[in-house]
């Protein structure tokens, strides 16, 4: 029988009967049967790492509207609601032409720092123990905002989540690939005093036509300063994408990456070196990548080997935290406790903490399901 973890006495993580699921859940992710569904509150409770959040895209409106005012900036929204309803997207441009305009708001070290301390507190609720945010430099030096002010308010707010709320992190700054290679220097210059606060670079931005061969030095010059390296590749570009990130910027993620399913080859390379995919459910479908949850690809790739996790990128504009994503997949894909803890334990091996605190929230993951 199995025993539904709803029904368990405090503390809730521990389950006798999910014993089971954790001797299934490396070998056999197809079993099925309905109690198997996960649920949110299964779901909220395993420990997970968070690898693909923009910070910027976690400004939710009301947050927007108070730093409006806090800084005197008139927006082109009259409410919430009204920002909101602008929210209706039809592909990766599309929003990012709002979410730059959107960014505007954020002024000072203290709008940096409230806006990271949010998304912290929704980590917490969602049980994330590690996050790896991105932020993008670029898109506020470039409207005269120094570098310093951004770095300092998100890396304040990050100190604070790892003693009050026990929340680990390491951020990585991304360079926005429409710009030009000489930019992402600029930037990576920028940064280089502060390297205690920086665990790595990343790539983001519009993706077509912007392929990562572009950024081969900096990439070069990143590695030579030991930072981890990630770049968005197979979002809406090619699988090609994917390809050239891995060979030529030689990055240790690749976000997003779900185009990967055009070439069965590839699949196969990143399943059998276990290269992780930082995937985005809920921005896939509001990016219009697939149309409905149920074309998503992540379970089968799952299914075929591939370390592939769930993360929420920009949630405030795509309708979701971390919690929401995995509930998405409950909801299109029908997805199981297996597959669930299968994921939570993926963002865990792709992330950057160390053996020892992976070993550690590995132990928390099985505990989680039963003893
Ligand atoms: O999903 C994304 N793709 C590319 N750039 C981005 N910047 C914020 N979110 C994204
Ligand atoms: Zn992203």
């Amino acid at each position: 029988m199995v025993i539904k973890v709803e029904q368990c006495a405090q503390p809730p993580l521990i389950c006798e009967a999910d014993t089971l699921l954790l001797e299934n859940f490396m070998t056999d992710l197809t079993f099925a049967r309905p109690q198997d569904i996960a649920d949110e509150a299964f779901i909220r409770r395993l420990p997970k790492a968070e690898l693909h959040l923009h910070l910027e895209g976690s400004l939710e409106p009301e947050l927007m509207f108070k730093l409006a005012e806090r800084n005197n900036i008139e927006l082109p929204y009259a409410s919430v609601e009204e920002i909101r309803a602008a929210y209706d997207f039809t592909n990766l441009q599309s929003f990012l032409d709002i979410y730059y305009q959107c960014a505007d708001v954020l002024r000072t070290e203290q709008d940096f720092y409230d806006l990271t301390w949010a998304y912290l507190l929704r980590c917490k609720e969602d049980g994330v123990v590690h996050t790896e945010p991105f932020f993008d430099p670029q898109t506020h030096t470039d409207r005269g905002i120094p570098f310093e002010v951004a770095l300092n308010g998100i890396d304040r707010a990050l100190c604070d989540g790892e003693e009050q709320l026990n929340i680990t992190s390491g951020l990585i700054m991304c360079f926005l690939r429409h710009l030009s290679e000489e930019a992402a220097f600029a930037t990576l210059e920028m940064a280089k005093p502060h390297l205690d606060k920086i665990i790595g670079v990343g790539l983001d931005s519009s993706e077509v036509g912007h392929p990562p061969e572009k950024f081969a030095n900096v990439f070069a010059a990143a590695a030579e300063l030991d930072l981890f390296l990630v770049a968005h590749a197979g979002e809406e570009g090619p699988s090609t994408y994917i390809e050239t990130a891995l060979d030529i910027l030689d990055v240790d993620r690749i976000d997003h990456g779900v185009r990967c399913t055009d070439d069965p080859v590839l699949v196969d390379s990143l399943a059998e070196n276990r290269v992780p995919l930082t995937v985005c459910p809920l921005s896939n479908t509001r990016l219009k990548v697939y149309d409905n949850m149920n074309q998503h690809p992540i379970l089968k790739l799952l299914e075929q080997g591939v370390c592939v996790t769930v993360n929420s990128d920009d949630p405030a504009f795509f309708g979701g935290y971390l919690v929401d994503n995995y509930m998405a997949l409950v909801e299109g894909l029908a997805m199981t406790r297996a597959e669930a803890v299968a994921l939570a334990a993926n963002s865990l091996e792709a992330s950057f903490i160390d053996d020892e605190l992976y070993e550690e929230w590995l132990q928390v993951l099985e505990g989680s399901l039963g003893e």
